[in-house]
């Protein structure tokens, strides 16, 4: 095999071909069944002094890739002692484990390598995929219940990584443990390599991918194909996350296997289950401020992609809500890319040269008039609401930030590109130029800032809130498939999470803190719509209400 396999916790890498650190041996060079598996060298070496340890140790590292890079170091010896420390201070650690850190350490990956951390899969091994993963999932103690699986081509904002990509699928994975009490040994991150289109990654000699350009799309289907059937077949329980596939692979993969494998793609459906969450709370808001019918808001998307695309389908249904048609709803938004605002008229739309998951959003209403940048958009449109997925660093520039304050009383600004070196607009730039009216949420974290007074807290317009509930429900209901219905009602739970204390404060998504409690509620609207639509198979959960749905998610969540 040449693909490297070893899970997310190291008690399952061991069984494998001695990847993994080695506990101490007996003479007999057996390993003493006395001996735990944590890090202490003696028994008065107590966890909790570990972790403490643990703590003043990254204190003390000068960076955030160092601290991530021992804090991977610490996964994979002591799976416990790691997930205490995320428990004890997600807020703080969420950066370095997470986003913006995560974006570094893989584009770094070849170089910070320290030994396998999931399973590693060559194209060159299409036809053998199958008896890889039989054969590995016969080794396993435990049977992987979540798999994240990117192929490498889109990590963030940053491009092609090639294999570095399996720092998002363990980064991922981090969140399904410390955010929805997913077992940690029920965690496999998989990267599939099928080469990269980055030079600088391929001609780099500490590369540990194939060195050459990434196979077409029809090449990758194929192999996409023999991976979620043997996956499928391997582990028939597990859902299978999609991650960082770029645009046109995702949406080919996405209608290819949405209903006929258990799983879904984050990007497109899981941030636009996140951000239909989080501008719900926001529209509120900005209506009770302007006295504008919640059906009025307009949408202003910078980006055409993968993400842009998912989250204008999802947001839909805030307007269908509202009891607008599907084509009304559809006019509530315009969608930008490089070339400008899409429409009917654009030369490359009319050579029909557009990418077929942007042809949705044409707007056929532009009397033949181009509009090429994002001001020129503002302008025409006068939004209530601008979302960044464009990957651009400052995209949102000061004069369009004021216009969106001079047009609105409480502008909605969600620039969610990642990592923080892509974001389109930063939250003190933001507070800036609105004079501090700004309805304000990122993809990656920015810190709370004291404006005339008063604590401004930015939102984290992220699908770390919804991905966790959205895979955990569905293992809870034992769901056949993840349907279009699920992800709307993980968004609709995650808008009822707010508690009263964080809508007074004028929250747009849950704090961080109560990661748990939010994952364990949007899990259990994942469950009962999957009741509803018929495509449970766990009848232990059948007819319960949502309070003793909850109770049942936080009972069989795992706990360092
Ligand atoms: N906050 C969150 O939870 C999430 C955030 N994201 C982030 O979203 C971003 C986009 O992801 P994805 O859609 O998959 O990526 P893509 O690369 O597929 O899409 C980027 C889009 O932005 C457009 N674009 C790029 N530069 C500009 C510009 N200067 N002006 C206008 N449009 C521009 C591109 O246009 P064209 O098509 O013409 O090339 C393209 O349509 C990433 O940074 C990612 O990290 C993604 C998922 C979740
Ligand atoms: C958050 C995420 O999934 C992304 O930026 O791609
Ligand atoms: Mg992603």
């Amino acid at each position: 095999m040449t693909a490297a396999t070893t899970t997310f916790a190291k008690s399952i890498s061991s069984l494998l071909n001695g990847s993994g650190p080695t506990p101490p041996l007996t003479p007999n060079g057996e390993e003493p069944k006395s001996i735990s598996r944590s890090s202490s060298p003696h028994p008065l070496v107590s966890s909790q002094q570990n972790l403490l340890r643990l703590k003043a140790h990254l204190q003390n590292l000068p960076t955030d890739l160092l601290k991530h890079v021992h804090l991977s170091k610490i996964r994979r010896d002591d799976p416990n002692l790691y997930f205490s420390a995320i428990r004890d201070d997600l807020t703080g650690l969420a950066p370095i484990v997470y986003t913006p850190t995560v974006g570094e350490a893989c584009q770094k990956y070849s170089h910070i390598y320290q030994g396998p951390e999931g399973l590693y899969l060559s194209i060159d091994d299409k036809d053998r995929i199958p008896e890889i993963l039989s054969e590995y999932a016969s080794k396993l103690s435990t049977t992987p219940q979540i798999l994240v699986v990117t192929d490498g081509s889109r990590i963030l904002g940053l491009g092609d990584l090639g294999i570095g990509g399996m720092g998002i699928s363990v980064g991922k994975l981090n969140l399904y443990v410390a955010g929805g009490g997913v077992n940690p040994h029920g965690c496999l991150p998989v990267v599939l390599d099928m080469g990269t289109n980055t030079e600088s990654i391929r001609d780099d000699p500490l590369y540990i991918g194939l060195r050459r350009p990434r196979v077409g799309l029809e090449e990758a289907t194929e192999f996409m194909d023999c991976f979620m059937a043997a996956a499928s077949n391997a582990f028939p329980n597990a859902v299978i996350q999609h991650e960082d596939f770029y645009s046109e692979a995702a949406f080919a993969f996405l209608e290819k296997y949405k209903n006929k494998y258990r799983m879904f793609n984050d990007d497109i459906e899981g941030t636009g289950s996140v951000i239909l969450g989080g501008f719900m709370a926001a529209a509120k808001q900005a209506s009770a401020a302007s006295g504008k019918a919640l059906k009025d808001h307009k949408v202003v998307f910078l980006g055409g992609g993968s993400a842009a695309v998912g989250v204008a389908k999802e947001m839909m249904n805030f307007f269908r809500m509202q009891g607008l048609s599907e084509d009304e709803a559809k006019e509530r938004f315009w969608l930008i890319d490089t070339k400008g605002l899409i429409t009917s008229t654009r030369p490359d739309v009319v050579a029909g040269k557009l990418a077929s998951h942007k042809k949705y959003f044409i707007r056929n209403d532009t009397e033949g008039k181009e509009y090429p940048s994002l001001a020129s958009v503002v302008e025409f449109v006068q939004p209530t609401a601008l979302v960044g997925l464009s990957t651009t660093f400052g995209a949102f520039g000061e004069d369009v930030v004021r216009r969106m304050a001079d047009l609105n009383q409480a502008p909605i600004i969600f620039p969610l590109s990642n990592p923080t070196s892509k974001c389109e607009l930063s939250f003190s730039d933001a507070l800036e130029w609105t004079d501090g009216k700004v309805l304000f949420a990122s993809g990656s974290p920015y810190a709370p800032i004291t404006r005339d007074g008063k604590l401004r807290e930015p939102g984290q317009g992220n699908n770390f809130l919804v991905f966790p509930g959205i895979g955990f429900g569905t293992l809870q209901a034992g769901a056949k498939e993840v349907s279009s219905a699920m992800i709307t009602a993980s968004a609709i739970s995650l808008s009822e999470a707010l508690n009263e204390e964080e809508k007074a404060a004028g929250l747009l998504y849950p704090r961080l803190e109560r990661i748990r409690e939010v994952s364990a509620k949007v899990a259990a609207g994942v469950v009962k719509k999957a009741q509803e639509e018929g495509v449970d198979t766990n009848e232990k959960l059948r007819g319960l209400d949502e309070a003793a749905l909850i109770k049942e998610m936080n009972a069989a969540q795992w706990w360092p």
